[in-house]
């Protein structure tokens, strides 16, 4: 540029170059000499594209964060994940605004004249499903924080630093995501889920199979096998066929207590107890695709459930029950509490049937599980059913 103009911006007035021009129009803007004598020491035009660069990433680099904080919140509905995006942005806007004027910015911009928005990719408007938005928005935030970083690089050490710290918990968050997107339709059906059915081995595979797709019908949403009494075998054979059965009938299929089996078996996930390895752990053995359950008792149990990653959470026992012995009950005041403060699914269970569901219900619970009132029901199917016909 080596066109001469009228300037009058404020603190420069007079014929100048464009470039000078621009540079004091910027400063004008931000209303600093110095801001004017930097962009002059630099030259005002490359200074100009640098400015033009930042302000591109900073927007895509938000508007991506944005786009992932969307997926975690209204897909996932994980909250954790949710907060962690939210705090990127936030502090992104905060490093920005303590080292670039925004007027600086907003008078490098010119996005008519960006020969980057007539470039399409067809690409760019493909994305088969969430999983491809998601991926394609955790790249472009990786890329555009990377580019911030190195340019801002030439404004200010520090903020090239502050923007590398950012960009290291994005890696991280964003691979957390982008392994749970995978996940999402089994976090999906569980949401959806109803009548959780807690499943023993039965004398034969057949019957056991049999059963399953009965009550599927019927309208259980997930199936967990619990047979204390049988061999790992047993339950490993028995777990390989629940699982693939589920999976064609678009319902759950769950391990009681062992995450080893679970994984063997594809199963869509394992069920703990408090007595059983703590749920981090358990969480490292099945991995983030796989949902993880945990049963709880108190509240102080429901709010460590939720800070540990667990899925959903069994509430009880509510009530006496022929397939466990208790000491104690939570009850229906536990119910009570339950509903009023947890964000996972959760499901009463403990001696819940047709008797005495409306007090579940009234406790604000739409979601159980059961066995004896399937399991010892003279028409076991009938009773799914009516079960089921309750939780709305
Ligand atoms: C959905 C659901 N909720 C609670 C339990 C009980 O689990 P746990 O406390 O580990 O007891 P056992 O089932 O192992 O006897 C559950 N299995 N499912
Ligand atoms: C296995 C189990 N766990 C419970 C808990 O409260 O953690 S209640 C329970 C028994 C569930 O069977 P039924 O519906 O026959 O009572
Ligand atoms: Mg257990």
């Amino acid at each position: 540029m080596c066109e001469s103009l009228k300037c009058d911006a404020g603190s420069v007035k007079g014929v100048f170059s464009a470039d000078v021009c621009v540079a004091a129009k910027i400063a004008d803007l931000a209303g600093s000499v110095s801001s004017f004598l930097l962009l002059i020491f630099m030259n005002s035009s490359s200074l100009r594209a640098i400015y033009r660069i930042l302000d591109a990433s900073i927007n895509r680099a938000t508007e991506g964060v944005r786009t992932l904080e969307e997926f975690a919140r209204f897909d996932l509905e994980d909250s954790k994940l949710t907060e962690s995006f939210k705090t990127i942005r936030h502090d992104l806007s905060t490093s920005v605004n303590r080292f670039l004027s925004r007027d600086q910015l907003l008078a490098s911009r010119d996005t008519p004249g960006d020969v980057g928005t007539k470039i399409e990719n067809d690409s760019e408007y493909e994305r088969a499903d969430a999983s491809g938005v998601v991926a394609a928005a955790a790249s472009r935030v990786q890329q555009s924080l990377r580019v911030i970083e190195e340019y801002g690089k030439t404004i200010d050490a520090a903020l090239a630093k502050e923007v590398e710290q950012i960009r290291y918990r994005a890696y991280h968050h964003c691979a957390s995501l982008e392994l749970r997107v995978d996940t999402s339709d089994r976090l999906g059906l569980l949401r959806q889920s109803r009548l959780y059915f807690l499943i023993d081995a039965h004398a034969s595979e057949e019957a056991f199979v049999l059963s399953i797709r009965g009550l599927s019908d019927a309208g259980v949403d997930i199936f967990q096998l619990r047979d204390k009494a049988v061999d790992d075998r047993t339950l490993y054979s028995r777990s390989v066929v629940a699982a693939k059965i589920a999976r064609g009938l678009g319902r759950l299929f769950i391990v009681n207590d062992r995450p080893d089996i679970a994984v063997a078996a594809d199963a869509d996930g394992v069920h703990v107890g408090q007595e059983e390895l703590p749920i981090s752990i358990v969480r490292s053995m099945v991995g983030p695709r796989r949902i993880v359950g945990l049963s709880t008792h108190s509240v102080d149990l429901v709010d460590s459930a939720e800070s540990g990653g667990a899925d959903y959470i069994g509430c009880g026992p509510v009530f006496s029950s022929r397939t466990k012995q208790f000491d104690q009950y939570a009850g229906t005041e536990f119910l009570k509490q339950v509903a009023s403060r947890s964000h996972l699914p959760a499901f009463a269970i403990g001696g819940i049937d047709l008797t005495n569901l409306s007090q579940v219900i009234d406790a604000g619970f739409n979601r159980v599980a059961v066995t004896g009132a399937i399991r010892d029901a003279e028409h076991p199917l009938l009773v799914a059913r009516q079960i089921k016909s309750q939780l709305l």
